[in-house]
């Protein structure tokens, strides 16, 4: 199997419809971000951070940068708005996961930056004039080659396509991208060492020798994970998303979590990687409603594909496909197009370890990592995002921390914990919020029916076994 082909499937969906961009439109309040566009655009922030960096050490005048930016924010995206710092967007303020090498700029906490501004002419070098011997990935909007610097650093050099963009467009995504990626500090997460744009756009990130999960798990037919990989992996991931939700500075909503953007490094520590469709979610809003709709089949969650609706939930269902894949070896979307939830759905709920179990482990497995696993997936994929465990609550239930401490509770307790958010919690954050156009009630009805308690309480007797 080809690169491509294990990069490709299952494809990239794009779905457009007539939705607002809601909450990328409206500021704090309710009010319209205004701002001089021209100021602002893509291309200038663009100029802005590549003129900030002191070609000799390739550190940027941020700071300076910085409160230029926050007088003028602009409209046109939030993502970009949050990586120069500006606008009125809350700061989450937490004492975890807050970066040492970090700087107060008025309101703001930003990390010092330490990546560099390349050169094409170096970038090329590197990859010996970006030859096909040395792409090592390819993916909907980008090629990665493998690169060695002047230094002997070896890197990932990601090359954005975006051929179907415009240059205003392709350089906001860019800085999107950029912008995040910069702004995340975590084993789990991708690394940035620096980016180019004099001749095109380029990412230069950490090298992974391992490459994707897609191929070590899809790549070949022989191509076998073990299980303790396998969870070490999902462990992993769970972490990294737990960090990019709730510990770092922002609340970050990845979007695309799919196994070809589960990096592997040589000894399987996973890293989340692609943050191409990556979404800030201030502080105090339920969810984005975004439009067009992106990301890949198989891996969207209902009322995402749907509406439009993102929050954190949207990965949390990516993450329980993922999850799918990782126990039955399958891929979200198989080549008869049928999808690895619809297929899963059932044998989760019939605790069919034995069935849904990938064959190519050979029985070779730890069944209460592996019950524990088919459980989290099956609350991950609920088809209500308000049922949908949070990360936090996802990286216990893989690790076992509360599985004495459920054999205790009540029933009630037990479903709180399961769930991870208080039903208090998710009545404000479904009352007053802006951006609602789809009653987050009907689901906290739900949490409520005895339909689901006899569901949840049937999967958890399951996972106690
Ligand atoms: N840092 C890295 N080290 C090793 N391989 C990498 C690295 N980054 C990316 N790759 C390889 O390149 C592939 C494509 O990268 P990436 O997902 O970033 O591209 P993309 O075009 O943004 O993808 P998508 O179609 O998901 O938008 C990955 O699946 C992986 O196999």
């Amino acid at each position: 199997m080809t690169i491509e082909e294990c990069n490709n499937i299952p494809r990239k969906h794009r779905k457009k419809k007539n939705l607002e961009t809601e909450a990328c439109r409206a500021g704090k309040g309710g009010e319209k971000e205004t701002a001089s566009a021209e100021e602002t655009s893509p291309r200038g922030v663009l100029e802005m951070l590549v003129s900030g960096i002191d070609d000799k050490t390739g550190d940027l005048h941020w700071k300076k940068k910085l409160c230029h930016v926050k007088r003028t924010p602009s409209p046109w995206r939030i993502s970009t708005i949050s990586m120069i710092g500006g606008g009125k967007i809350p700061l989450r303020r937490r004492m975890h996961g807050r970066r040492s090498n970090s700087e107060d700029v008025g309101d703001f906490i930003m990390p010092k930056p330490s990546w560099k501004n390349f050169s094409y002419e170096e970038l090329r070098q590197a990859t010996h004039g970006f030859s096909s011997d040395k792409l090592i990935g390819k993916g909907g909007h980008a090629e990665v080659y493998k690169g060695q610097l002047y230094d002997g650093q070896v890197v990932a050099v990601k090359k954005i396509m975006k051929e179907e963009k415009n240059d205003e467009e392709k350089n906001g995504d860019f800085l999107a991208e950029l912008g995040i990626i910069a702004h995340i500090d975590h084993p789990n997460t991708a690394k940035l060492i620096g980016f180019s744009s004099d001749q095109g756009l380029y990412l230069v990130l950490q090298y992974l020798p391992y490459g994707s999960l897609a191929i070590a798990l899809h790549g070949s037919e022989d191509c076998r994970l073990e299980w303790d990989t396998r969870y070490k992996v999902a462990i992993g991931v769970a972490k990294g998303l737990q960090y990019l939700h709730s510990n770092c500075q922002r609340r970050i909503i990845h979007r695309d979590i799919t196994a070809s953007n589960i990096l592997l490094s040589e000894d399987y520590e996973a890293q989340i990687s692609d943050f191409g469709l990556a979404k800030w979610l201030p502080e105090s809003w339920a969810h984005l409603v975004v439009s067009p709709i992106e990301g890949t089949f198989g891996y969207m969650a209902p009322e995402y594909f749907m509406h439009g609706l993102v929050n954190e939930k949207t990965d949390v269902f990516a993450f329980g496909v993922l999850l799918l894949e990782l126990i039955t070896g399958r891929r979200a979307v198989d080549s008869s197009s049928q999808s690895l939830v619809m297929w899963a759905k059932p044998h989760l709920e019939n605790n069919s370890v034995d069935e849904i179990a990938d064959p190519r482990l050979g029985g070779n497995y730890n069944v209460v990592e592996m019950k524990r696993a088919m459980f989290t997936a099956s609350t991950c994929i609920h088809h209500l995002p308000t049922l949908r465990p949070n990360m936090i609550r996802v990286v216990q239930l893989l690790k076992g921390d509360n599985g004495l401490d459920m054999k205790q509770k009540s029933m009630g307790e037990r479903i709180q914990m399961m769930k991870g958010d208080s039903m208090q919690d998710m009545k404000q954050k479904s009352m007053g919020e802006r951006t609602l156009h789809i009653d987050v009630c009907d689901d906290v009805e739900d949490y409520d029916s005895p339909a689901y308690l006899t569901d949840l309480n049937r999967h958890m007797q399951l996972v106690m076994e």
